[in-house]
């Protein structure tokens, strides 16, 4: 990749100079032409999405959603039917090199050479794309994704987690705004990922703006400012993270009893409580009704004795499978 690429996605030099949205995508299909036997397949049905310079972005949806075919638009990989993308104020149309210069991208395949250490990988990448050598940032980089002390290690001798840190410091050599992560933690323990997500927060809080896609939920809440929800193509759901969750107003209580419960107590019959087992009654409710109140004293009326209390909020799994357990709108049809 040329040099002067590079140098336009980083040549901002104040604030003022940098795009609102680091992404903006209006009105985007894309439909894969019929190739042999298989039919023409719509994989994005005019998406629009803006994600805020600086932000943690997720882009949550099953498999076959359409994250990859967005992502890939993004790379230059695959080519859109309509509509527009700019990344970091670069439309992908007029300015494809600049536009592809403003986003690193970790793939979803760990495809590293074994035989380099991660110093000559870095330092490759970074000839790649032109970086000159004074301009080259390994050490800082290595350093950033918890890796110094490896840098002349071979890399087939770095652990899964350390090669999925390395494929991240590969996306960043050319020091682009924005990191795009494809799915980073699919296969990997928990312990991984929570480190893996430690350094992605580290380069958001030093300015990067991260889209990130998964299937994972709990990355996603855990992890995002926002979230948007992709399904069948369509983007079904774009929000804050703590605006999603507000979205379902339901609300559990549940009461586990002393004494052996078969049907629910006159008294709690309006309540319409559930008995998973006989020493436990569990209330749904809509939050904002807040009827815990009532709840609790026709229990004491009807002379049950509470051993244990525990209160469950939803979360963004049951957000995520009820929007996700609709049909795609009509529109988005083959
Ligand atoms: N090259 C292609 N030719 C035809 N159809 C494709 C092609 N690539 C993807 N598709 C189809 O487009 C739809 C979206 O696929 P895409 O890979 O973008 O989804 P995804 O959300 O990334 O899923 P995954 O998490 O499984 O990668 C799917 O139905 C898929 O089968």
């Amino acid at each position: 990749m040329p040099r002067d690429n590079t140098a336009s996605a980083r040549t901002a030099t104040s604030a003022a100079d940098l795009p609102e949205q680091a992404v903006e995508v209006k009105g985007l299909n894309k439909t894969y032409r019929p190739s042999g036997k298989a039919e023409a397949k719509r994989a994005l049905t005019n998406v629009d999405l803006s994600i805020g310079r600086g932000k943690l972005f997720g882009l949550l949806g099953p498999n076959g959603a359409g994250k990859s075919t967005l992502i890939n638009i993004m790379a230059g990989l695959v080519h859109k039917t309509s509509g527009s993308m700019r990344l970091w104020d670069f439309d992908i149309d007029r300015n494809p090199r600049q536009a592809r210069a403003a986003i690193g991208i970790v793939p979803q395949e760990l495809n590293i050479d074994p035989f380099f250490t991660p110093r000559e990988l870095l330092e490759l990448q970074a000839g790649l794309y032109g970086v000159p050598p004074r301009e080259r940032r390994t050490d800082e980089i290595l350093g950033a994704m918890g890796l110094a002390d490896k840098a002349e290690a071979y890399t087939r001798s770095l652990s899964g987690g350390m090669r999925r840190r390395l494929m991240v410091a590969k996306a960043m050599v050319h020091n682009p705004p924005i990191l795009v992560l494809d799915e980073p933690t699919a296969g990997v323990d928990v312990e991984l990922r929570r480190q893996l997500w430690t350094h992605v927060r580290e380069l958001n809080r030093l300015g990067t703006t991260v889209l990130l896609t998964t299937h994972y939920l709990e990355e996603a809440e855990e992890l995002c400012d926002e979230i948007a929800i992709i399904n069948h193509g369509q983007v079904i759901a774009c929000d804050t993270t703590s605006a999603l969750l507000r979205r379902l107003d339901n609300k559990s209580i549940s009461l586990s009893v002393a004494e052996q419960v078969e049907t629910a107590p006159a008294a709690l019959a309006r309540f319409e409580p559930e008995i998973p087992d006989p020493h436990r009654l569990v209330f749904r409710y809509r939050a904002s009704q807040s009827p815990v109140a009532e709840i609790l004293a026709a229990v004491s009326e009807s002379g049950l004795t509470v051993t244990d209390v525990s209160t469950e909020e939803t979360d963004l799994e049951d957000i995520f499978l009820q929007l996700t357990a609709a049909p795609p709108r009509p529109e988005a049809a083959a």
